[in-house]
């Protein structure tokens, strides 16, 4: 697989791995199960670039060491949740998350999968929170965290794959997450709205307004804003409660 040099060590060749960032139990900080004691998989390596990023080493450094798929549903069971978010960077590069996937429904897990909308799943999914990454994710060179912007383009390229959207909503009980910075927003979200409902169903309680923030110091400056443009618009919003109860610590 490509993206082994993500990962310390090497990919294990005898059974299907993931690079693996951090695994951790936590209640679900984001979204329509927002709540809810949950085991996190966060796999490493990401196919965009958002500037916003808070799982920075996923995405522009991306480390974390590589687990077979039997040692993940070991630590999973060890957990002792009912249910099991599956993140990233954007875990569905991996074809191993379809398979740990397939295990976790085999055994009766609730699965969430926390994706960026641009690659299909094949595999059981009980709910898809996709958040599709609006032109105010794209790291131009003054809001780059590492360069300057030469990940902007692939970024803006990759960013919306609308097939892939209309797929997912299609195949699985969905939320559309929308990582919101400002009103500037909205218009963006409308219109892909518009053009995915040409194709598929989506409900207006299924999308879901976050506001940007990685710490609870940014969320103040966002989510009166954010909630504010939820009830303009008729959209939900969610908070983003592991930041508010735990700030930007790791394994949260
Ligand atoms: C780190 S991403 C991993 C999953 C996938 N790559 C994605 O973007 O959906 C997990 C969630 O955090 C959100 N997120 C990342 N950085 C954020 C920030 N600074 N403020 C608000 N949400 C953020 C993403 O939009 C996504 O919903
Ligand atoms: N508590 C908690 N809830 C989350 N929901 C989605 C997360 C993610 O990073 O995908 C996340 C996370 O990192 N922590
Ligand atoms: S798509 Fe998700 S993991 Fe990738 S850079 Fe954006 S927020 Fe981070
Ligand atoms: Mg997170």
């Amino acid at each position: 697989m490509s993206h082994s040099r993500e990962a310390a060590g090497s990919e294990p060749e005898d059974e299907p791995a993931l690079p693996i960032n951090e695994l951790f139990y936590s209640l679900q900080g984001e979204g329509r199960l927002a709540g809810v004691p949950s085991t996190f998989v966060r796999t490493s390596g990401c196919n965009l670039r958002c500037w916003f990023c808070d799982s920075y080493h996923t995405s522009w450094e991306p480390a974390g060491d590589w687990m077979g798929i039997e040692e993940v549903l070991t630590k999973i069971d060890g957990r002792g949740a009912d249910h099991v978010v599956i993140t990233g960077g954007e875990p569905l590069i991996h074809d191993a998350s379809e398979v740990l996937l397939t295990r976790l429904a085999e055994r009766g897990y609730h699965t969430t999968v926390e994706t960026n909308g641009t690659v299909v799943p094949d595999a059981p999914v009980d709910l898809a929170s996709v958040s599709p990454k609006l032109a105010s994710s794209t790291p131009i060179p003054e809001k780059d965290p590492k360069g300057e912007g030469e990940w902007a383009e692939r970024h803006e390229a990759r960013r919306i794959d609308l097939d892939a959207l209309a797929t997912i909503c299609e195949r699985y009980d969905h939320q559309l997450k929308f990582v919101v910075t400002g009103p500037d927003d909205m218009s963006e979200i409308t219109d892909l709205l518009t053009r995915l409902r040409e194709r598929v169903t989506v409900r207006d309680e299924d999308v879901l307004l976050m506001p940007e923030g990685a710490t609870r110091e940014r969320l103040d400056e966002t989510r009166n804003t954010v909630a504010d443009l939820a009830m303009e618009y008729g959209f939900r919003y969610t908070p983003r409660l592991h930041v508010d109860l735990w700030n930007d610590a790791p394994g949260t």
